[in-house]
Parts: structure tokens; sequence; C-alpha cells
């Protein structure tokens, strides 16, 4: 593989997401194993950029941090103008109002109706009185093709429709990045298709930029930019390091 040249040019206040020489360990001692080893990674404002890779490779562990849902340990990794490694749980904390994340198993909370799951995503927005709050919720429902579902608990709805009203969760807070990790795997392949269409749509609306890590083929059509992961590293669709 060709390591290509990597940038270290200050472009912190373009990107949505600035990753240099990050590395990332488990365990200790004998047990200490590595997993993330030395990556580099730009995402620009609204752009989609699918991660694919073997299991065990470390997506979901670049995700999480990426997330601000763990420490960084080694490296430079800046989201939405905000260097994690050193940040205090705090700043993690708020930097996570602006992140939305979907994830495999939709992580709807069975017993509260669509709306109210989508509310969750409009609570985090400050100033807000209850009734806009639940308009938004009801605004994001209608995007996702939903409107008539509202009063739904998840158990009575099909895989792809629990998949939208994840979708509209994450965006009714208003994210300037969405994290997805594999969020088609549980669908056939036309609602993944779909699932993927109206995300990109919604998000390309909203600036929002994305990174979906997927192991599905059929999406791929619809990403700006495909990385492959490998043992820790990243590498772009033509096998270069990046
Ligand atoms: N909390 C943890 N403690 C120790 N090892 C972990 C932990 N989480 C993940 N690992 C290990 O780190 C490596 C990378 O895991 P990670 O979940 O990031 O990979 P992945 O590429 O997302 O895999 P998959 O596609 O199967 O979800 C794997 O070998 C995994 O077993």
């Amino acid at each position: 593989m060709v390591k290509a040249n990597k940038s270290k040019n200050n472009v912190k206040n373009l990107k949505t997401v600035s990753i240099n020489n990050l590395s990332h360990f488990y365990g200790k001692n004998e047990n200490k194993k590595q997993v993330l080893n030395d990556v580099y990674l730009n995402i620009d404002k609204g752009e989609l950029v699918l991660l694919k890779g073997p299991s065990g490779c470390g997506k979901t562990t670049l995700l999480t941090l990426i997330g601000a849902l763990r420490t960084c340990q080694s490296g430079d990794l800046t989201v939405l103008n905000n260097q994690l490694n050193g940040a205090s749980r705090k700043t993690r904390q708020i930097l996570r109002r602006s992140i939305g994340m979907i994830f495999q198993g939709h992580n709807l909370l069975r017993c509260l109706t669509a709306e109210q799951n989508v509310q969750m995503g409009a609570d985090l927005i400050k100033g807000l009185t209850y009734l806009q709050r639940r308009e938004i919720a009801r605004n994001w429902l209608s995007a996702v093709g939903l409107e008539e579902h509202h009063k739904k608990l998840p158990n009575d709805l099909s895989g792809g429709q629990k998949q939208r009203v994840a979708i509209a969760r994450a965006l009714s807070a208003n994210p300037k990045l969405l994290l997805a990790d594999e969020p088609t795997s549980a669908l056939d392949s036309v609602t993944g298709r779909e699932i993927v269409t109206l995300l990109r749509k919604l998000a390309k609306e909203q600036n929002c930029s994305v990174l979906m890590v997927t192991h599905d083929p059929r999406i791929s059509d619809m990403a700006d930019r495909i990385l492959n992961m490998e043992d820790g590293k990243i590498y772009s669709a033509h096998s270069e390091l990046i």
C-alpha cells in the first residue's frame, strides 16, 4: 500500500473533524493492545464519509472517540473546533450535544412513543418551550415520513420505521456531525438504501457532516468519500494510507 503525504496544515476551522497521529490502546501492561495506529482523517462540513473494514479493525473505537464518548489517549483529535486530547469531561459533555449518533439497534426507548423518542433529541436544544420542542419533533417525524405513526411505540413499528425514528431523533438536535454505526445492518437492501438516501438528503440540507461505519456495499455510491480501515489504520478507497 502506498503511503500518502500527511498534511499537517492547520485547517481546523474548515473541518468538522481533524485527526492527526491518533492512536488508542485497550488494557494494561502485558494485556495492552493497540487498536488505532497513527490515524489521520479530515472530514469537511456537509461531507458524507463511509468507513469500511473487517471486524475488529477499530471502526467503533474511532467513532466513539470522535463522538467524545471515550477519552483521547494519544494524538490530535479536533471535533467541531474542540481539541479532545486533554479535554475535560465537561467539554466532552457539551460537545456531545452537537453530535448526533445512530447505532445498529436504533436504541429507541421502548416505553416512549415515536414522537417522544424524537423529542429527546429536540430536548437537547436550549431555550425552547415544551411546545416548541414537540413541534420540532413532529416536523422531523414528518420529514422521515412517519407523521401518522407519532403515537406508536417502537414495538409497533417495522425495522425501517424504527431506524427512521432514530434518524429523526438524531437530526432533531440540530447536530453539526452525525456518527452512524452500521445503521442499515438490520434492514433489507431496499429499506437500507432508502434510509441512507433520506439520511443523506436531510444531512446535506442541514450542512451536517456524516461519518458512517458500514459493511453494506449497496450504499457505496451515496458517499462523497469511502475509507477503508485495516489493523487500526485508515486507507483511502485506492488503498493509500491517509
Ligand atoms: N472496551 C474494550 N476493551 C478491550 N478491548 C476492546 C474494547 N472494545 C473493543 N476492543 C477490541 O478492540 C478491537 C477493535 O474493536 P472495535 O469494536 O473498535 O472494532 P470494529 O472494527 O468496530 O469491529 P466490528 O466491525 O466487529 O464492530 C477489537 O479487537 C476489540 O475486541
